[in-house]
């Protein structure tokens, strides 16, 4: 979908006023848009103007479209780089529109029938990298290093490498590693692959499975904590292959290599960077007094993000004036509850 000024134009329509745009002797082309209203569009300095308009066809009597105008000197860039504009906006909208999906592996019946291999669903997951509770720096890499993949087609091609990448996520339950995976999945508008390896009988069937993936996406495995003989890889291209684990020194590093996983991520407990972060998302606040004492708290406690996130977590629905003292107390105890402390754990071991 594309907008203009408030006015959204669906992209098969501009497909047609592609066609329309290279009729001769017109100046003013015809579009689909709605009713006797004006907007204004520039590109590149030159001017147009958009009308919504509606028309009598044999098909349909009060069809709707839109009436792009323009000075006659602009036709041949209306025609080429403007029309060229228009569809390629309207494109990257409908992509960044576009409803995400989750699928996942389900028990095969009949492998002629692909449409029961992978069951999918919607994908709503609200994670972003905003609401990801790591340091921002951590943060920041791993959204290059993705932007980074997403646009280098050409650069793979180059260089004769299938447009692929690894990821391992590793890290203790509840540090956030499926909400890593829905936040990249949200950053890249990919679809998410959630493949069960535990019900795929062989690689013959795992290969199957990987070849009726769609290209911008995700494919999940995780707790990959036992010895996997992964000999499959996806086919096609722009696909994301995310490992998780919880124990990471058991993995075979035959396993763990690069090219198969070719960036390793650490979810670690929770710091007070990360604090921060869901203190935001959960009691909307930035700074509090308590925040000193939950800070040299966290440094010397192995919380879980999960932990943290549970503590603060109002319990009510009531609307208390202190709701946030209340939270910060209630993690403040937790804390100081938790056993062992990191500098205990050392002296134990
Ligand atoms: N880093 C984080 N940022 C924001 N929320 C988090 C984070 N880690 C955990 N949470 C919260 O805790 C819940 C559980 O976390 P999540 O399932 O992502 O952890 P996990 O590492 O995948 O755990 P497991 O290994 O058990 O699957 C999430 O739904 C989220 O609400």
């Amino acid at each position: 979908m594309l907008t203009f000024e408030g006015h959204t134009i669906t992209a098969p329509l501009i497909t047609n006023a592609f066609e329309l745009a290279v009729i001769p002797e017109e100046q003013v082309l015809i579009l689909s848009v709605d009713d006797h209203e004006e907007v204004t569009d520039e590109f590149r300095g030159v001017k147009v103007w958009w009308v919504l308009e509606t028309a009598k066809t044999f098909e349909n009597p009060r069809e709707r479209y839109f009436k792009l105008s323009f000075l006659r000197r602009h036709r041949e860039f209306i025609a080429g780089s403007y029309i060229d504009h228009v569809i390629n906006e309207g494109k990257a909208l409908a992509l960044k529109n576009r409803q995400k999906r989750m699928y996942s592996n389900t028990p095969c019946i009949d492998w002629n029938n692909w449409k029961i291999k992978w069951n999918c669903v919607y994908f709503d997951h609200p994670a972003t990298f905003d609401t990801l509770a790591m340091e921002s720096k951590k943060k920041e890499e791993i959204m290059n290093d993705l932007k980074k993949f997403s646009e280098a087609k050409e650069y793979y091609a180059k260089i004769g490498k299938a447009w692929k990448r690894g990821y391992l996520l590793y890290g203790p339950p509840g540090t956030g590693k499926s909400t890593m995976i829905a936040a990249m999945a949200n950053f890249l508008n990919y679809d998410i692959y959630d493949l069960e390896l535990t019900i795929v009988k062989n690689n013959r069937e795992l290969r199957s499975l990987l070849n009726y993936t769609s290209s911008k996406s995700l494919i999940v495995i995780e707790d990959i904590d036992c010895s996997l003989n992964l000999t499959g890889q996806p086919s096609g291209a722009e696909r994301i292959v995310v490992f998780t684990t919880n124990h990471v020194d058991k993995l075979d590093p035959a396993l763990i290599r690069r090219g198969r996983m070719d960036k390793h991520i650490e979810m670690s407990y929770c710091c007070f960077e990360a604090f921060k972060v869901l203190a935001k998302n959960y009691l909307d606040i930035d700074s509090h007094e308590l925040f000193a004492e939950i800070d040299s708290l966290l440094a010397e406690t192995n919380m879980t993000p999960a932990d943290v996130a549970e503590n603060i977590i109002p319990k009510s629905r009531k609307e208390e004036d202190n709701i946030a003292d209340s939270c910060l107390k209630n993690l403040i105890k937790a804390l100081k509850e938790v056993k062992p402390v990191k500098g205990e754990e050392e002296e134990r071991v």
